[in-house]
């Protein structure tokens, strides 16, 4: 006759075979002895990824509408890119928006301190590095986040629409991510604008070039960027969107109202 492989049930699963362990969850959880490297395993981490988006919901919930600006880590306060993020944050604060930024120093750094001298709400989402680093001093709300993901949620929840000066990595990481929702509508009238059309141009050229030549991206898919050096014309576009959405949402509640109506 065939022999039964032990078997066990732990929550949602099923274990059979060597998978069965000696101990069983309970009997780990109430055993205080033993190493505290449970503390670094993945389910223990799903919990801590859980509390990072309570957190974050919770501070973030009453900000007014608010704009996030991208943009490198490492640009020198005496840049003229440095200039433009003061303008940018200052611009969009006088326009009513909160500044959303990474937190950081370069770019973000800029954006935040336009804010506050415009005495505008000045946002901070910080990121926990492998090198000490602190969030820079124009930051009224700061938030430190242990994920990217994470935080990445919330730059796009609490934002409508994102402007990215010129930077790295971690920028076109943001930047494309931002583009990858609205062409796939995730998101909605959220505008990206590029400020920094020398430093964007080779992007943008090889965008129509390679993606669009190949049939990689549609044609439309461009228009969903906007390159601009004008700090103005980019708080213009960041209202238009805005207005735009204001509209949508008033057609899409009264839809939803007729259907309701319909339904009764
Ligand atoms: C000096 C240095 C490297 C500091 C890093 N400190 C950082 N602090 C907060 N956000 C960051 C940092 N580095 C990268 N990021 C994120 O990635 C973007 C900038 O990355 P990068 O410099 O373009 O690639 C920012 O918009 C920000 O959201």
């Amino acid at each position: 006759m065939k022999k039964k492989r032990p078997e066990r049930r732990q929550g949602a699963a099923v274990v059979r075979g060597d998978l069965v362990s000696d101990s069983t969850h309970d009997q780990r959880l109430l055993d205080r002895r033993g190493p505290a490297d449970w503390l670094h395993m993945d389910p223990w981490r799903v919990l801590r990824i859980q509390a990072e988006f309570v957190e974050g919901f919770g501070q973030l919930a009453e900000l007014p509408q608010a704009v996030t600006v991208f943009g490198s880590a490492r640009t020198s306060v005496d840049s003229p890119e440095y200039e433009m993020g003061i303008q940018l944050g200052r611009k969009l604060s006088e326009a009513g928006y909160a500044v959303i930024t990474g937190g950081g120093p370069g770019c973000m750094e800029a954006a935040n301190k336009g804010a506050v001298e415009a005495e505008g709400v000045s946002v901070g989402l910080g990121i926990e590095l492998p090198f000490e680093q602190s969030m820079n001093e124009y930051v009224d709300l700061g938030i430190e986040f242990r994920y990217f993901f994470v935080r990445k949620t919330m730059f796009v929840k609490y934002s409508c629409g994102f402007v990215t000066l010129p930077g790295g990595f971690g920028t076109m990481d943001e930047l494309f991510e931002a583009l990858t929702l609205v062409q796939t509508q995730k998101v909605t009238s959220f505008p990206v604008v590029l400020m920094g059309t020398e430093f964007w141009g080779g992007l943008i050229d090889w965008i129509k070039n390679a993606l669009v030549g190949t049939g990689k991206i549609s044609p439309a898919d461009v228009d969903l960027i906007h390159v601009t050096d004008d700090v103005d014309e980019a708080v213009r576009i960041i209202v238009e969107a805005d207005n735009n959405r204001g509209g949508r949402l008033e057609e899409e509640r009264k839809a939803a109202m007729t259907t309701v109506g319909d339904a009764e």
